[in-house]
């Protein structure tokens, strides 16, 4: 049996309206999940909830088996957030920035170093190690703030939309540090609307529409509920979360 990296049960939540309505997800350790689903679907809200930053209303989240709520600081200590806009100190090298963040972890000073080493170099960072962050693109502020997120070496990795402007070269490059993480044993979860990564990146889908899950599976098997082997899964999506005829 596959272990659970993430395990959603009965969860809702309202603002000023239900925005989740008894979710339920499991996702399998050492996938690449692709969340997806309409604006305002719930997706930000759902990945909030599980690292801790919006509470729930009712219902279980675990993250490899430990309860959020009854251990948060062992699932926070497990686990790496990343949003859409990362707040990084620009004033801050990368260097700087990562021993920082290492402190925060209480990661040891000559581990952290190392590790710090290693990923920025992994990212293609090195060079650029000791310059202030805050002359840096878009894309290199990306990679930045997802070492970030590694060097405490999570086992389940969350990004809210990782690849928003990033040109082709650098969202390739951002894949490419995904899928190795996955390759090296960790469990990786990302929104996107850009549909075509999900496609090429994700190892399974899930597809959240009104605060529940539509459907999921692999590309093969969400096609195959939409009704075609061949459709994209543009297609497929729309069809999935489209209001059923009367
Ligand atoms: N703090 C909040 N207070 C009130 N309403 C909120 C809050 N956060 C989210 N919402 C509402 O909850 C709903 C779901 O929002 P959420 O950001 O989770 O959707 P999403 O699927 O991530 O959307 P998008 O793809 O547009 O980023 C929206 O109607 C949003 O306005």
């Amino acid at each position: 049996m596959t272990d659970s990296a993430l395990r959603i049960a009965n969860v809702s939540k309202s603002f000023d309206k239900p925005v989740i309505r008894n979710l339920d997800v499991d996702i399998a350790s050492g996938q690449l999940y692709a969340l997806l689903g309409p604006n305002g679907a719930g997706k930000t809200t759902t990945l909030r909830m599980v690292v801790g930053l919006t509470p729930m209303d009712s219902g279980h989240i675990s993250i490899y088996g430990i309860d959020t709520r009854r251990d948060p600081l062992g699932a926070k200590a497990i686990t790496a957030w990343l949003p859409d806009e990362p707040m990084l100190y620009d004033k801050l090298t990368p260097s700087e920035y990562l021993a920082f963040v290492a402190g925060l972890w209480k990661i040891p000073p000559a581990e952290a170093a190392q590790e710090a080493e290693r990923l920025l170099r992994w990212l293609e960072l090195w060079e650029v190690r000791d310059t202030r962050c805050e002359g840096f693109s878009r894309g290199m502020k990306q990679k930045v703030a997802l070492a970030g997120a590694l060097i405490h070496k999570p086992r389940l990795l969350i990004l809210d939309e990782p690849l928003t402007g990033l040109d082709a070269a650098m969202a390739r490059s951002v894949k490419d540090a995904l899928r190795a993480q996955v390759d090296a044993g960790a469990t990786v979860i990302v929104t996107t609307h850009i549909l075509e990564v999900a496609e090429r990146l994700a190892d399974r889908i899930g597809i959240i529409a009104d605060g529940k899950l539509h459907a999921e599976g692999t590309l093969a098997e969400l096609r195959a509920m939409a009704g075609s082997d061949d459709m994209t899964l543009e297609d497929a999506f729309i069809r999935l979360t489209s209001p059923m005829p009367a």
